[in-house]
């Protein structure tokens, strides 16, 4: 041992007395030019690259050295007993990290690396445009040079694809809007953005759990796509329609597939969009692995342009009607056309979910909801732009079980057989929305028997005036009918009554010119 300590003075020694000799030979501008050379030497001889991400480079942030530090935060291999801790703003995560100066191997396809964290000391700024910090930090990663060619490009390229996986993972969702109409802000971004903290996901979802398994499913399978959509050479997008009567669960949907699938919510209101190049815009300021969500795409954009044929009734065969007709339903304006004075058009909705533009970044899905998916252009229903048409339906009893359990905390054997029964005999003819259901037991939560026996009567009562309306649906549903047939019969009518001065040889234009000359 104490040969050991003597061997390493004398190598001390030694070292100090080179320094005091490169100092006295060496002028201090030939000084630095020396160590550079030395270096360089050394390395020729080393069997490892050097490789130094800083923190800035030149004036810019390294995007790199913020993702390897994530990348690290990460590393299960993390085993010092001083660790750095932080919390970025939005982000509701505390990572960790190294600390100054400290080291870490890490392993990727076989091969073994190793990570310093350097600290430094910045030399005092005389002038500089932008004032940086006083520290100089920085990664140095070290490689051996058989290994370079073989993993560099490749594990970069995964620490910033785990570091963007970390960063939305830790950052809370957000929620953009384009409310502002138009106008961008201080940084030329037209969405605004808030934290998105909805509670609802696929447990709080009452469905059907066949239909809430196959789009759990199908959402899972999109996001882990990526190599089977660049193979059969589509855009890495994909569309779904919800649709159903309000109050079925349309937008709780919409909060569920991004918390699940930990994507931002872009929610485009088309009546804030003035043109089709705005709206493309709005598209290439969207970022990769989001929701670009168009609610209620009936009342949003004007259908007047769309061929007749599609404005008589459900050409995809599926309709219903709203018994209490929301004010919304009416869709009162909308963005197309002359009475919204906008000119965006039909077509530059369907650009925007599957033109060339709608490939800008990737990994994004479209959601449209409506309560009408009859008045809808089948061209904005195809494959391709709209995969999935999802119904969201009045409540049925196995939603009503999730919602009992979800709300009470009752499960289906804490409930009376006769009930239960009862229950499942009258769900389907009351024809409520889950956001009724959930009033009546939210209202008597507190008594569990009452709130059952409540909604039991709700549902009743429900059934029953249904009964006597002779199925409010049905009922409506013809009204409707008989309304779009009488505008036709208007139409056509106003089509074929002679304009002032006609002389045509109409049917009609006679028989009013002979009762004008019986009237004179
Ligand atoms: N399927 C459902 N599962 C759980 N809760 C639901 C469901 N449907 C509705 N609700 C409850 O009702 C409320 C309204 O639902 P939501 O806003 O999702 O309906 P919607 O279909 O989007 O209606 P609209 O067509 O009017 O926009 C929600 O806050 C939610 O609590
Ligand atoms: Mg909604």
């Amino acid at each position: 041992m104490r040969e050991y300590w003597t061997s390493f003075a004398s190598l001390l020694g030694v070292l100090a007395f080179c320094q005091t000799l490169v100092q006295v030979i060496f002028p201090p501008e030939l000084r630095f030019a020396f160590i550079k050379l030395f270096n360089r030497i050394l390395n020729t001889f080393s069997s490892y690259f050097y490789f130094d991400i800083t923190e800035i480079d030149g004036v810019n942030t390294n995007e790199l050295y913020n993702a390897v530090q994530l990348y690290l935060s990460s590393s299960v291999s993390i085993s010092g007993t001083r660790l750095s801790l932080t919390r970025a703003l939005n982000s509701s995560a505390i990572t960790f990290g190294l600390t100054n100066n400290d080291s870490i191997f890490d392993t990727f396809n076989g091969v073994t690396v190793h990570w310093e964290h350097v600290v430094t000391q910045r030399q005092a700024q005389t002038f500089s445009w932008r004032p940086l910090p006083e520290e100089k930090r920085g990664f140095t990663l070290r490689i051996k040079k058989k290994d370079k060619s073989l993993i560099l490009d490749s594990y970069l390229d995964y620490i910033m694809e785990r570091a963007n996986d970390i960063r939305r993972r830790n950052q809370d969702r957000l929620l953009y809007t384009n409310s502002r109409g138009g106008s961008l802000d201080s940084r030329g971004h037209p969405w605004e953005s808030v934290p998105f903290k909805h509670p609802s996901t696929f447990d709080t979802l009452a469905m059907d759990p066949v239909k809430k398994q196959e789009i759990m499913e199908d959402l899972k399978d999109f996001g882990n796509g990526q190599a089977f959509y660049q193979k059969t050479g589509r855009a890495w997008k994909r569309g779904y329609l919800l649709y159903g009567p309000p109050g079925t669960g349309k937008s709780s949907m919409i909060a569920a597939m991004a918390n699940y699938l930990g994507y931002d919510i872009y929610d485009l209101e088309l009546t804030e969009v003035h043109t089709n190049s705005e709206l493309r815009k709005l598209l290439m300021k969207t970022t990769s692995k989001s929701l670009i969500v168009i609610e209620d795409i009936d009342c949003s954009i004007n259908l007047s342009n769309r061929k007749k044929s599609n404005n008589n009734g459900n050409s995809m065969g599926r309709s219903y009607y709203d018994p209490e007709m929301r004010s919304g339903s009416g869709c009162s304006g909308g963005a197309g056309g002359e009475e919204g004075g906008n000119s965006i058009t039909l077509s530059g909705l369907l650009n925007f979910t599957d033109g060339l533009w709608s490939c800008c970044g990737s990994e994004r899905i479209f959601v449209f909801t409506t309560n009408h998916i009859e008045k809808l252009d089948p061209a904005l229903l195809r494959s391709g732009r709209m995969d999935m048409h999802i119904f969201m339906s009045y409540c049925s009893f196995p939603a009503l079980k999730i919602l009992l359990k979800n709300y009470l905390g009752n499960k289906e054997s804490d409930l009376d057989d006769k009930i239960l029964k009862e229950l499942e005999d009258v769900i389907d003819k009351a024809e409520m929305t889950p956001a009724d259901v959930s009033e009546v037991l939210i209202k008597y939560r507190r008594n569990k028997d009452r709130a059952v026996r409540e909604l039991l009567g709700a549902l009743k009562e429900r059934a029953e005036k249904n009964l006597k309306n002779g199925g409010l649906r049905d009922k409506n549903l013809n009204a409707v009918e008989e309304e779009e047939e009488e505008e036709e019969e208007q139409e056509k009518r106003a089509l074929e009554s002679p304009k002032e001065g006609c002389d045509c040889e109409k049917e009609n234009c006679k028989k009013e010119a002979e009762e004008e000359e019986k009237i004179k």
